[in-house]
Parts: C-alpha cells; structure tokens; sequence
C-alpha cells in the first residue's frame, strides 16, 4: 500500500528549476533514504512534500488525498518534520521546543494536558535529554539541538515523518540512538542521508538524486554499488558485507590505492589492471 506518491513534481526558484519532474512511491510503513550530492535538491524536495514550497507542477498525494489541499493542522496530524536547523529569533526552552510537537492536537487557547505534559517528558528521557528541560534551546550544543527537534516531532505522533538530515550533529552514538528510536515506531519515514553505511543500516528503499532527478529508486543492495557512487559522488569505493548484520558496508578509498603497498598490483581510478611502473616516486610509497 502506498502512503506517499510523488509524480512529476517540478519546482523552480527564480527561473532555476531545481527539481526537474520528480516521481516515486513510499510504501506504507517503509523508510526510504534520499542520497545525492550537495545541492542535487534532497532538501528541496523534502520541502515541497512538508509544504514549504509550493511545487510548480506535478502532484504530491499522501493517503490518497491531495497534499496542497489539506489544512495546515490536518496536515501536521499527517506529517512530522525534522528540518535542517533555522535560526531562530525567539528562545525557547527545550520543553517548550518539545511541547509544540502537540500544537495540531489542541484548540485556540487549550492548555497542555497531563498527557501531552507526560508524552514530553518520555520523549526528552528517549532522546537523553531528560535533565534538560528547562535550559534554553539557542545555548545547546549542535548535537543536543538536534535530539531536540527530532523529540518534537515525535511527540507530533503521526503516521508518516520526514527527516532532513536526522544524523546532522550527532556523534556515533547518538546517529545510532535516534535511528533505532525512529525505526523502532515503524511509522513511513522519507529521509535525506548523507552517510551510506546509515542509508544501508536502516532504509528499505533508496532514492538516489542527481542534478533535480531522481536517477535510480531501489532496495538498498539495488542502489548502493560502487559504480552509483563514482558515478553520482565521483568517489572509489568498495562495497561488501558485514559478516555479523549482514548489510552493506562500504568504504571509500583514493582514487589510486595499493592494494599490497607497491609496484602492480593496485587498483586504478579507471579500471585499468595491467602491470606498469610508476616512474612518479611519489606514487610508489
Ligand atoms: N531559496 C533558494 N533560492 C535559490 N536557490 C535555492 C534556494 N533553495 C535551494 N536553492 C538551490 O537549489 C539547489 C538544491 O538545493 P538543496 O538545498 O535542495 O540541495 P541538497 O541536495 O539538500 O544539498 P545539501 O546536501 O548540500 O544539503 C541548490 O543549487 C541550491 O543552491
């Protein structure tokens, strides 16, 4: 079943068209990563499904309803965001950042339930921030923002969320925590990521962008090879298997490595395996 359905979606700004006739499923319940290079337009999409744009033609189509059509609140009891961090001119605390995650749930002038007050609470102990609270958003460090952010929108308790960069800040540990908390609610999750082995760990289906398209949508054995990506990053990689979880791991590498220190047997940038002398000192140590 499909929750979301994204056909030829084009969006420009200022006559530069970004996104370039865009169009893929998300499969209810799945997590599907968007990957591509700086600028291919990951954000910029995501913007368009969460609103922030308006699309310039094509169709966004979530629950077989129409997306441009819903009313804000009916759209954010749908849609959970985590965006890139924004400055913001006003300061908050961190229970007051997590609180607003419960806005489309209350009326003019509604005041927070013990619920809503309890659901804050859990969610600031889940991103580790329970001691928190009360501190004020703009003096925490990069990573504490992020955890949050993602607290708000998870309190948002809704079927599908869309996370710009989620990992964005986050040490080791905590891209693992946050990922696992969010795969853990099996809710539809569109997510721009930049770290592959994250993509490989958590997504269902992978959406590669290129320059405003999408050039391949596939599982995460499908898409991410080491020719997608010196193709679309111009990078040399190898990609193989942990032996424990089984997923796809890769490791990038020079454009010209040595595979057992020197002389011929390394591996070119170009696919060339032939015997040759490098004549560059350099290039032999
Ligand atoms: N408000 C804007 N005005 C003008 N150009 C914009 C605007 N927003 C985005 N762009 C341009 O659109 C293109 C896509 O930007 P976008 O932020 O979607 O890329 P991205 O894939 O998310 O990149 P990154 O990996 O660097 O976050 C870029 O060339 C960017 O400069």
């Amino acid at each position: 079943m499909k929750k979301l359905q994204v056909e030829n979606l084009r969006f420009s700004i200022d006559k530069k068209e970004i996104l370039k006739g865009i169009s893929f499923d998300v499969p209810k319940g799945s997590f599907i990563g968007v990957i591509g290079p700086n600028g291919c337009g990951k954000s910029t999409l995501l913007k368009n499904i969460y609103r922030l744009h308006k699309p310039s033609s094509g169709s966004i189509i979530l629950d077989d309803k129409e997306l441009s059509k819903m009313k804000d609140k009916e759209c954010a009891k749908e849609i959970a965001v985590l965006a890139q961090e924004g400055s913001s001119q006003f300061d908050f605390t961190v229970e007051q950042i997590v609180k607003m995650g419960r806005y489309p749930y209350k009326s003019m002038f509604e005041d927070y339930s013990k619920n809503d007050l309890k659901m804050v609470k859990d969610m600031l102990k889940k991103v580790g921030l329970d001691d928190y609270s009360g501190r004020s958003f703009s003096k925490l460090s990069g990573g504490e923002k992020q955890r949050t952010l993602i607290a708000r929108a998870l309190v948002q308790n809704t079927d599908f969320l869309i996370l710009d960069e989620p990992t964005n800040h986050l040490d080791i540990g905590y891209q693992i925590q946050l990922m696992d908390l969010v795969k853990s609610l099996n809710i539809t999750t569109l997510s721009a990521i930049h770290d592959m082995n994250i993509a490989s760990m958590y997504c269902d289906y992978i959406v590669v962008m290129k320059k405003g398209q999408v050039i391949k949508f596939g599982t995460v054995e499908e898409v991410i090879t080491s020719e997608m990506l010196k193709e679309v990053f111009g990078v040399n990689a190898y990609v193989g298997i942990n032996p424990i979880n089984k997923k796809l791991q890769v490791s990038f590498m020079h454009t010209h490595e040595h595979i057992n220190g020197v002389g011929h047997d390394h591996i070119h940038e170009d696919g060339f395996s032939g015997e040759h002398v490098h004549y560059h000192e350099h290039a032999l140590q």
